[in-house]
């Protein structure tokens, strides 16, 4: 089981407040960030996620009741949205080597490939990634956040560019995250796609709902 507590966090660009003293535990499976364009969902994200520091307050990550060492996500997280860049001049295949090869796996090579199918990108696989349209380029991420089978998952607007088979799947892999070694987290202002999660986080009201 997978326990995220938030205590205090505040974030601020400069005089811009995002955020003040949030303060929330999720034991659930997958928690929704829902707000407004500009409320600050994805800054909540990137805090949880360590991609961003938050100016106070701290990110608690418990697996099986013991605090994860250092709070390192490195190699159990995915994360998948619009501002994960990928290398334009590398293809499907390579950006995901590429990923595989950072982390040090050596074992993904079947992984990447059954992604790449399962996203359905298996005729562009050996086009550049900044050849592919808005949408396959989406669903090259998403498959990049996947494919090392992390046990937290974070998605930030992952329907955007999607068509109705891309909308499906992310359902899919909202589902093959409902088990309780694992956890999603999701942003959105979609609420189709919030309601793939079991419990929500309001980042306007600073509270869950
Ligand atoms: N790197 C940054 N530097 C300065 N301000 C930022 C930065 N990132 C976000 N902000 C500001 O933080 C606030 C929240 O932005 P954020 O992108 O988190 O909102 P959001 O809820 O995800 O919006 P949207 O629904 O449009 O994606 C906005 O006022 C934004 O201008």
């Amino acid at each position: 089981m997978i326990t995220l507590t938030v205590s205090k966090l505040y974030k601020s660009f400069g005089s811009n407040t995002v955020f003040e003293d949030l303060t929330f535990t999720n034991e659930t499976k997958s928690l929704g960030i829902a707000g407004p364009n500009g409320s600050g969902k994805s800054t909540l994200l990137k805090c949880l996620g360590q991609l961003l520091r938050p100016s106070s307050g701290t990110v608690t990550w418990d697996i099986n009741g013991e605090q994860l060492s250092n709070n390192n996500l490195t190699n159990i997280l995915g994360y998948g949205a619009p501002y994960i860049n990928l290398y334009d001049v590398l293809n499907c295949r390579e950006n995901l080597q590429f990923l595989s090869n950072i982390r040090h796996r050596s074992s993904d090579s079947n992984q990447i490939d059954d992604w790449i199918n399962r996203v359905s990108l298996n005729e562009v696989a050996e086009q550049p990634f900044g050849n592919l349209s808005t949408g396959q380029q989406q669903r090259l991420r998403l498959a990049a956040a996947l494919f090392h089978e992390p046990k937290i998952l974070m998605l930030d607007e992952p329907g955007s560019n999607l068509d109705a088979a891309g909308r499906s799947l992310v359902a899919d892999i909202a589902e093959s995250f409902q088990t309780p070694d694992k956890m999603l987290i999701l942003a959105s202002n979609n609420p189709d796609e919030l309601q793939l999660c079991e419990q929500i986080f309001s980042v306007e009201e600073e509270s869950l709902v």
